[in-house]
């Protein structure tokens, strides 16, 4: 989101060769899917004159996500050409009038992303927006807090209390504030009760795809090019709503799966 404002507001790179240089240092620190969606932005905001060859000196980069081997090369081709499409449709451009190699019809209709679209397609309750304002001390104090990790990119924050002090109610506030900026909140709890409670919720277990039978070094049923996957490293809020009443074994499931996707340890 970051690099797309830049690129957009800074109307920089006069030059392809700048381009070039601006994609190499990303690679060095931005994860494929970011790169992917800075490549997007590029081809509409930026005067360059080959993109091909943009394309072609960073395809590595960008598709080191899908595991890279020589039997799937062209299969991993269409990966990349399918999710820099996805970002282009979201800005109202067509993939085919950019000299990219061409995307086959099959993967433009086939929607890999079934999870990021719907969640991508959610509205947020605007009324909740209003609830800002009703928090007590300790729930702004926990909304700020967590609207800093969002905003920051920050890790991990735990939040608890008493049954009734709010916790929900300060959830609400946080989807709708996070959901209004048009970034991603996977909402999901530990009962179906309470993930329905939360708006668009949904339990941890069928959200996350955690296995019933967890042993030492379970990871998620999903893969790196699922859309689970792919909603995840987009989120930028993923809240587990009782999760002090879950075992182990399913957060840390989770949370050797999330290393697996997002390429950390
Ligand atoms: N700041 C507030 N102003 C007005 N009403 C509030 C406020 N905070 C919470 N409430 C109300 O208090 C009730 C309990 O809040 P909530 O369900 O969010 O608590 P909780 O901590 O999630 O509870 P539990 O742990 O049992 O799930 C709800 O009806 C909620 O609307």
């Amino acid at each position: 989101m970051h690099l797309d404002r830049h690129v957009r507001l800074w109307g920089l790179f006069k030059s392809d060769k700048s381009l070039d240089d601006y994609l190499t240092e990303s690679a060095t620190f931005r994860m494929p899917y970011a790169l992917r969606r800075l490549f997007a932005t590029i081809m509409v905001f930026c005067d360059c004159a080959n993109i091909r060859r943009l394309w072609d000196n960073h395809f590595d980069s960008m598709s080191e996500d899908f595991g890279c081997t020589r039997d799937n090369s062209l299969r991993i081709e269409q990966m990349v050409l399918r999710d820099i499409s996805y970002h282009l449709t979201s800005i109202g451009k067509d993939i085919r009038h950019y000299g990219l190699p061409e995307l086959h019809e099959t993967e433009r209709s086939r929607d890999h992303y079934r999870e990021l679209t719907e969640e991508l397609n959610l509205g947020f309750d605007k009324d909740h927006l209003k609830i800002v304002d009703m928090l007590n001390a300790e729930q702004v104090a926990g909304y700020e807090e967590i609207l800093d990790h969002v905003l920051k990119n920050k890790q991990h924050l735990f939040v608890d209390g008493p049954d009734g002090t709010g916790k929900t109610y300060l959830y609400k506030a946080l989807i709708a504030k996070v959901r209004s900026m048009d970034l991603i909140v996977v909402a999901t709890a530990i009962s179906g009760i309470a993930s329905s409670i939360l708006p668009d919720g949904c339990t941890a277990h069928s959200r996350f795809k955690i296995p019933i039978k967890l042993s030492g070094n379970t990871m998620c049923s999903f893969t790196k090019q699922s859309g689970i996957a792919e909603l995840l490293r987009r989120a930028s809020l993923i809240i587990w709503d009782e999760v002090a009443m879950t075992k182990r074994q399913p957060i840390e499931a989770l949370d050797r799966s999330l290393q697996d996707i997002m390429g950390c340890e």
